[in-house]
């Protein structure tokens, strides 16, 4: 039995564009993130991927992204759950604010440290780990359990909610999660084996 999970980060959304901390704010895609969730569906259906059921967020950059890499593959219509726990990290007090300025602000070690450490979270949001603690119960109940049912499982999320996944799927430990960082619509696609540890992992990449 096929028992394959594919994680997929939004297309490049107005904020990623503008340099934003983003978080739970909804931007939409720009034109360019519009096109890498076309090209990131035409990827999966040149490997011969097709789906059971998708899910998202419920930030229309997730949504969107996930509908456009569906449209691609064509075919029957696929059901599409969306959830707040598979939402961005929450980014606090930094939410809206340009990247380079609060560098200049707070300093690059602090930005870094909110940015990519694994439990010190930026002022008033969620740190990495706050992230885990929220996406994996629901992984675990209501996405692994079609994963290895033999469901091909389509989950179009966001930067930190992603890694806060991978971090499980690939048993990685805090300081190697943080080296990984996801691109915008690069399709990773992971084969499980029946006791939910990994059989392969793919990464079809990035552009257009
Ligand atoms: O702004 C955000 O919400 C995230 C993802 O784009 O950014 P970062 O890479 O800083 O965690």
């Amino acid at each position: 039995m096929q028992r394959r999970l594919v994680l997929v980060r939004h297309g490049q959304s107005e904020w990623n564009l503008k340099n934003l901390f983003t978080g739970w704010k909804d931007p939409g895609l720009t034109e360019r993130g519009l096109a890498e969730a076309s090209a990131a569906g035409r990827r999966l259906k040149a490997a011969g991927v097709t789906f059971d059921v998708a899910f998202t967020s419920k930030l229309q950059r997730a949504q969107r992204t996930n509908q456009l890499i569906l449209a691609e593959l064509g075919g029957r219509a696929v059901p599409v759950i969306e959830d707040a726990a598979l939402n961005e990290r929450d980014y606090g007090e930094l939410t809206g604010l340009n990247k380079d300025d609060a560098r200049k602000t707070w300093g690059e070690q602090k930005v870094l440290m909110w940015r990519r450490s694994y439990d010190v979270p930026p002022p008033g949001g969620e740190s990495l780990r706050d992230t885990v603690a929220r996406t994996l119960p629901y992984f675990v109940a209501q996405i692994l359990p079609r994963v290895l049912n033999g469901e091909q499982t389509l989950v179009t999320a966001h930067g930190n909610s992603l890694r806060a996944l991978i971090m499980v799927l690939e048993r990685l430990t805090p300081d190697a999660l943080l080296q990984r960082e996801l691109f915008t619509a690069a399709p990773i696609i992971y084969d499980m084996n029946a006791d939910s540890t990994i059989a392969s992992v793919k990464d079809l990449g990035a552009g257009l």
